[in-house]
């Protein structure tokens, strides 16, 4: 079993604890309040800063540290502190070493321990076995890595990493994405505001979602259909290998955060890109046309828990079978696009084998497709590493020759 490690933590004074605190306590009110608003953490937080500009940024950075990470192990906190139970008592206990003391502590049930809700540790168990799931939990309590993709459009990896490095960042080329550069220790700049972002140069994006992006291998001339296309994260990565010829058609049922997309696409020097959240009208236009189709279906997020803590205790099995649902859905809306030969990329951020393999077989059943070369892709959420993404490339089945 991993050894629990205590994260390498911000020094943490009287006036970071009290934001940490009134942080905690007013988004666990904001969810019992409305539950169904469910405002991601990470956009709370941008709120919470937006009313308090005064908090300078080394505060911020670590105060949203603690909030991270505390929101992580919020169930084993909770079994561990003292009564009554609240933010305070928990944060108490994750800086004692009560922490790391009862951690092998065979009283505390081990999804506790792991601090997993009982159901989503036990789907995890069936899938990987009682020690991997166990680790993997902690490795989704952990610090996730920054890692990010150089923009090829404009700029090459090599030439990126020696302007980080020139800046004294402590960077490394990712191993698997001939894109990634991954970042060993967080720069202490605000990140947004470096030149080399504001000229399009890289964006923030883990690994794994660079590789399974790049499985939509397309080449200049084709036309592309992101159906889930989100702010654009995949598009992004992929479309630098068309070279600016072609059509990629970005489709999400959010207009707000296609607006977020067109404004990546222009930074990024991308000028064969078209957004859409009407899909009736960019059916016309695509019927039949699609030399590729990214479908990155909404999931549990599973695999991305160490940036979204929050996800973890919204799940349920029965939001997993409505994703299921939804994953099924936007699948058969867009198989027609396709044509002959066309190949549809199927992806998640989701370590559950519900949404991603057994997914898959039900879907190459249901809408008569195989996966290509009978291979899928998949990476588990590593430390200081990837986080845990799924994908499988469909193709129409052929006919079988009867003589
Ligand atoms: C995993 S996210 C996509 C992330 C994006 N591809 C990226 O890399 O940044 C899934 C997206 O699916 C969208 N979505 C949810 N239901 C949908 C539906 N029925 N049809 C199309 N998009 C949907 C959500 O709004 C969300 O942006």
């Amino acid at each position: 079993m991993k050894k629990l490690r205590l994260p390498n933590l911000l020094r943490l004074d009287n006036d970071r604890q009290k934001h940490v605190i009134s942080i905690l306590e007013a988004f666990e009110k904001d969810n019992q309040v409305n539950p169904g608003k469910n405002t991601p953490l990470d956009l709370f937080l941008r709120y919470y800063f937006l009313d308090n500009k005064m908090v300078s940024p080394s505060d911020r950075a670590a105060i949203v540290d603690y909030v991270y990470r505390l929101t992580s192990y919020k169930l084993y906190l909770s079994a561990i502190s003292r009564r009554p139970i609240n933010w305070k008592s928990r944060l108490e206990a994750f800086v004692s070493p009560k922490f790391e003391e009862n951690f092998m502590n065979g009283q505390i049930p081990p999804h506790v321990r792991a601090s997993f809700p009982e159901d989503l540790y036990n789907l995890m168990v069936e899938a990987y076995g009682e020690k991997e799931a166990f680790d993997m939990c902690h490795i989704l309590n952990e610090r996730p890595p920054l890692t990010v993709r150089a923009n090829t459009m404009k700029i090459t990896r090599h030439d990126l990493f020696r302007k980080f490095q020139k800046k004294k960042f402590k960077v490394e080329k990712c191993l698997h994405s001939p894109m990634g550069i991954q970042f060993n220790e967080r720069p202490k700049t605000n990140f947004f505001k470096l030149p080399e972002y504001s000229q399009g140069f890289f964006e923030i994006q883990d690994e794994g979602s660079q590789l399974c992006a790049m499985r939509v291998d397309c080449k200049p001339g084709q036309t592309v259909l992101d159906y889930c296309g989100g702010a654009g994260g995949k598009t992004l990565a992929f479309a630098p290998f068309m070279h600016n010829r072609g059509q990629i058609f970005v489709h999400d049922v959010r207009k707000s955060v296609l607006l977020q997309a067109k404004r990546r696409f222009k930074r990024a020097n991308l000028g064969n890109v078209q957004t859409h959240s009407e899909k009736h009208k960019l059916w016309q236009t695509i019927n039949r046309k699609c030399h590729w189709v990214l479908a990155d279906v909404p999931c549990t997020g599973t695999g991305t828990l160490r940036r979204n803590p929050d996800m973890k205790w919204k799940f349920s099995i029965k939001m997993l079978q409505g994703l299921c649902k939804v994953q099924e859905e936007i699948v058969k809306e867009v198989v027609p696009c396709l044509r002959k030969g066309g190949k549809l990329v199927y992806t998640t951020c989701s370590i559950l084998p519900q949404e991603n393999l057994m997914q898959v077989m039900n879907l190459c059943d249901k809408f008569n497709l195989e996966i290509e070369n009978g291979k899928h892709f998949q990476v588990l959420p590593k430390s200081n590493g990837m986080d845990g993404f799924f994908s499988a490339t469909l193709i129409k089945k052929q006919g079988l020759l009867i003589d």
